[in-house]
């Protein structure tokens, strides 16, 4: 039966590389696939990841029927075997559904890669939908840690190193930005309460409040 997936993680936790493995294997057999992305990193239409590797895609604007998108590839002779989406957190719920159904309606494999929550611990409209719709969803093997050590599972948004809570919800960016940019660190849900990204907390333990006070001062 063909399913809709929805693979999830944090931020860096190896979604895109995925995706692009689960291409890689089905053209390997012979299979030729859709992939969407929406806003990726390495710009409009690119699907990439930070093991280095980049491939072509459609972007999937604002407003495009995916589903209507496949249906016009198969009319015009394309093959269409499966469908992949990266950053789908980033898609419309209308899309999500249109991908639902391809899947119920084209019988194809739809796998969805995105992140559930944004800075704020909210889900993104998109990954409601697919919460709500998926078949499947899947959490990666492969987890990203927090600076303590423990598994991250929450996404802050930085700058200069510092946690910060007020913003759009949507601000393409990376881990690792340099002083001033926006940026984001993945954080276990302790210290993303706390808002304690790895250079507060570096900070921290080099204040004068926290050195041991001597016996005799
Ligand atoms: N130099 C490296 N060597 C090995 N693995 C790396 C290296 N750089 C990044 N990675 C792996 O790539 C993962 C990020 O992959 P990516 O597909 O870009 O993540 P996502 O799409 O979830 O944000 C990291 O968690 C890490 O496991
Ligand atoms: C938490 C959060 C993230 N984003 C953006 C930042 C990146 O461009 C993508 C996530 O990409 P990745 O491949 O999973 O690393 O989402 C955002 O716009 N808003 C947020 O709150």
């Amino acid at each position: 039966m063909p399913e809709l997936v929805f693979f999830s993680g944090t931020m860096d936790c190896g979604k895109s590389t995925l995706a692009l493995q689960i291409g890689h294997n089905r053209s390997a057999r012979g299979l030729q696939g859709v992939i969407f992305t929406r806003d990726d990193r390495a710009g409009q239409g690119k699907l990439s990841s930070r093991l280095g590797l980049v491939t072509d895609a459609v972007e999937a604007d604002e407003g495009m029927d995916v589903y209507a998108h496949i249906v016009d590839r198969v009319s015009r002779g394309g093959r269409v075997d499966y469908v992949i989406v990266d950053e789908a957190q980033f898609l419309a719920p209308v899309q999500i559904d249109q991908l639902a159904r391809v899947v119920d309606d084209l019988g194809l494999d739809v796998f969805a890669f995105g992140i559930t929550t944004d800075f704020r611990t909210k889900l993104f409209p998109g990954s409601q939908r697919l919460i709500e719709l998926a078949d499947r969803i899947e959490a990666l093997q492969v987890e990203a840690l927090c600076w303590c050590g423990a598994r991250a599972t929450h996404n802050a948004r930085t700058v200069d190193g510092e946690m910060v809570v007020e913003g759009a919800q949507v601000v393409v960016g990376d881990v690792n930005r340099q002083a001033g940019e926006v940026g984001y660190e993945v954080l276990c849900r302790r210290h993303h309460r706390r808002r304690l990204t790895a250079e507060t907390a570096r900070a921290g333990t080099l204040s004068p409040d926290v050195l041991p006070v001597a016996a005799d001062s």
